[in-house]
């Protein structure tokens, strides 16, 4: 198994933000070829974002098309022909350079130098016998192309490796886009080291601070057998244990292990992290001190969970926050309090679009809910094909818009009832009930609910569960339970933005609202 992290921060400064409609961003998005490193300013923003990591497993996955993609005529008629076309493409052009493909969410690093990975057997060097997989990896993440390193360690260390992804820190976002991290590879240093749970076959990597390495490892009780472990020198990996409990003893004990040979004498941590999946990206909502939603947090959640719909690896997506105690405290009040009608419609506009993309996903979305989710932030988790919430008695979930003296729109409503039911949606959307954890078990609002430090872990085991049917009988059937509560709100959806707008341009609401978000500011003081 390997691992990929990446986080994704869009440079929105290079957008124009207002008045700019999401259609418009993601069209702009398409033809713009990320090049983080031209913009030094935005590194020290820390605006609304969604952290991604991205791991990957075995599996039959057809490569992503070149750009362009197959004909649709061909794709219909034949997709023998289809294919074929499309390997046939991929062999004319070398390397695919998937970062152009539209919706790729695999981050380029588009200035370095191109080089083109041998895909078949036959063109290995030294004629090497294909390692299980990384022919698939060389063609599907072209990072292989680009980072010769990476590409080399791929083939020898015989697992697979997505190296364009080059195995991002949770906590530094902005870090991803310094190619300093990518080019300057050290040669490979194989240290072993084994452990009742792991086997690390191999670490490779340089000792120097901010330098990336790798660890191959054989994980015993995941069936998968290879995991990769990536991480940068001093990478925080207080993360690794809560997302596999069974690995905190190898954490731990690796830091007087691998971790001495890559250590700078910093201390004892290992400057790792570590998640386990298939296919599986942990999206983490980022957007301090509450995780409202924004405008600006929206637009890129749609982009987000498009780019990774359009990314044929992935086919899960864990939700979760990177915010302490809260989830997501729904709409940002501050979007529609004083401000113009204009703006009120775009910003509706956006909490529909992400709402009915989330709902309609054809991937599957695990929320593990490790803070309070009231209002909106329920209405993100209820999109979700499970969710999972931290057994806290302050983390509270629930619609509560009725205690704003607003009004939940009738495609929330849907939402609520076609989890919890008619009667309890009646009485709840009416009470603006916020449910503790163990009441929002038993009426259903939740799957399941486990103690705090298990909740990323359990959200993991959901998804495994999930991915275990086959994906098109899983959307199919989602598609049927949920099209016709979505299509609802797609033949009404400018009445429904107008009625949200006059709703709430209406002085009595906003006398409501600012008197909401005054409680809110006091109650902190
Ligand atoms: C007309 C149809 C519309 C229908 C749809 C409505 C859906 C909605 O989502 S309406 C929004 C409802 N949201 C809430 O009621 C949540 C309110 N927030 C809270 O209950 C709490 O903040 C929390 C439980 C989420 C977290 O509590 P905690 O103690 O950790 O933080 P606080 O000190 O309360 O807040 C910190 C900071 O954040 C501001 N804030 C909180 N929620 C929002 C919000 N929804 N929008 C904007 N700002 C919010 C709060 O005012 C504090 O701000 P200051 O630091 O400036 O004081």
């Amino acid at each position: 198994m390997d691992l990929i992290h990446c986080c994704v921060r869009w440079p929105w400064k290079n957008f124009p933000t207002s008045k700019t409609s999401l259609f418009q961003k993601e069209e702009r998005l398409r033809h713009y070829n990320p090049l983080p490193l031209t913009v030094p300013a935005f590194s020290n923003r820390m605006p609304a974002q969604c952290v991604f990591s991205r791991i990957e497993g075995k599996g039959k996955r057809s490569p992503p098309p070149p750009p362009g993609g197959a004909p649709a005529k061909l794709a219909a008629a034949s997709p023998v022909a289809s294919r074929k076309w499309r390997s046939s493409a991929h062999a004319l052009r070398g390397a695919p350079r998937r970062a152009q493909t539209p919706g790729s969410v695999t981050y380029v690093q588009s200035n370095l130098p191109r080089r083109p990975v041998p895909r078949s057997p036959r063109l290995r060097p030294g004629g090497a016998a294909r390692a299980p997989g990384a022919g698939r990896t060389a063609r599907s993440h072209p990072g292989a192309a680009t980072c010769p390193f990476s590409a080399k360690m791929a083939l020898a260390s015989g697992v697979r490796f997505a190296p364009r992804a080059l195995l991002r820190p949770w906590s530094s976002p902005v870090e991803l886009f310094h190619h300093d991290r990518y080019r300057h590879h050290e040669p490979p240093a194989p240290v072993h080291y084994e452990d009742k749970h792991v086997s690390v076959v191999k670490v490779w990597g340089g000792t120097e601070p901010s330098r990336y390495f790798l660890i191959t490892a054989r994980i015993h009780k995941w069936p998968s057998g290879i995991l990769r472990l990536g991480g940068i020198n001093g990478d925080d990996i207080s993360e690794a244990p809560r997302v596999c409990p069974w690995a905190r003893r190898w954490v731990q004990t690796a830091s007087a292990g691998p971790a001495a040979a890559l250590s700078t004498g910093a201390g004892p941590s290992l400057p790792l992290f570590l998640l386990l999946a298939e296919w599986v990206a942990v999206m983490k909502l980022r957007n301090p001190p509450v995780n409202a939603l924004s405008l600006e947090l929206l637009t890129e959640l749609v982009i987000s969970l498009e780019k990774l719909e359009n990314d044929k690896t992935f086919r899960g997506i864990i939700l979760t926050s990177d915010c302490p105690r809260v989830f997501c405290a729904g709409l940002d009040l501050t979007e529609i309090c004083g401000r113009n009608p204009a703006h009120c419609a775009e910003y509706w506009k956006a909490m529909q679009e992400l709402w009915l993309r989330m709902y309609l996903s054809s991937l599957v979305l695990v929320a593990a809910i490790n803070g309070a989710c009231p209002a909106g932030g329920c209405i993100i988790a209820l999109s979700c094909d499970c969710r999972v919430l931290a057994d806290n008695p302050k983390y509270r979930i629930g619609l509560n818009e009725t205690l704003l003296g607003i009004i939940a729109p009738f495609w929330l409503k849907d939402t609520y009832v076609n989890t919890i039911g008619h009667r309890a949606s009646e009485q709840a959307l009416q009470l603006g009930s916020l449910f503790p954890p163990a009441e929002a078990l038993q009426v259903g609002l939740v799957d399941q609910v486990v103690p705090e430090d298990q909740v990323q872990s359990t959200a993991l085991s959901e998804m495994a569960r999930w991915l275990a049917v086959p994906d098109h009988a899983r959307q199919l059937t989602k598609n049927m339970m949920r099209k016709a509560t979505a299509d609802r709100l797609l033949r009404q959806r400018d009445a429904d933005t107008q009625n949200f707008v006059s709703f709430v341009c209406r002085d009595s609401i906003q006398k409501s609202l600012q008197a909401y978000l005054e409680k809110l500011r006091q109650r902190k003081g």
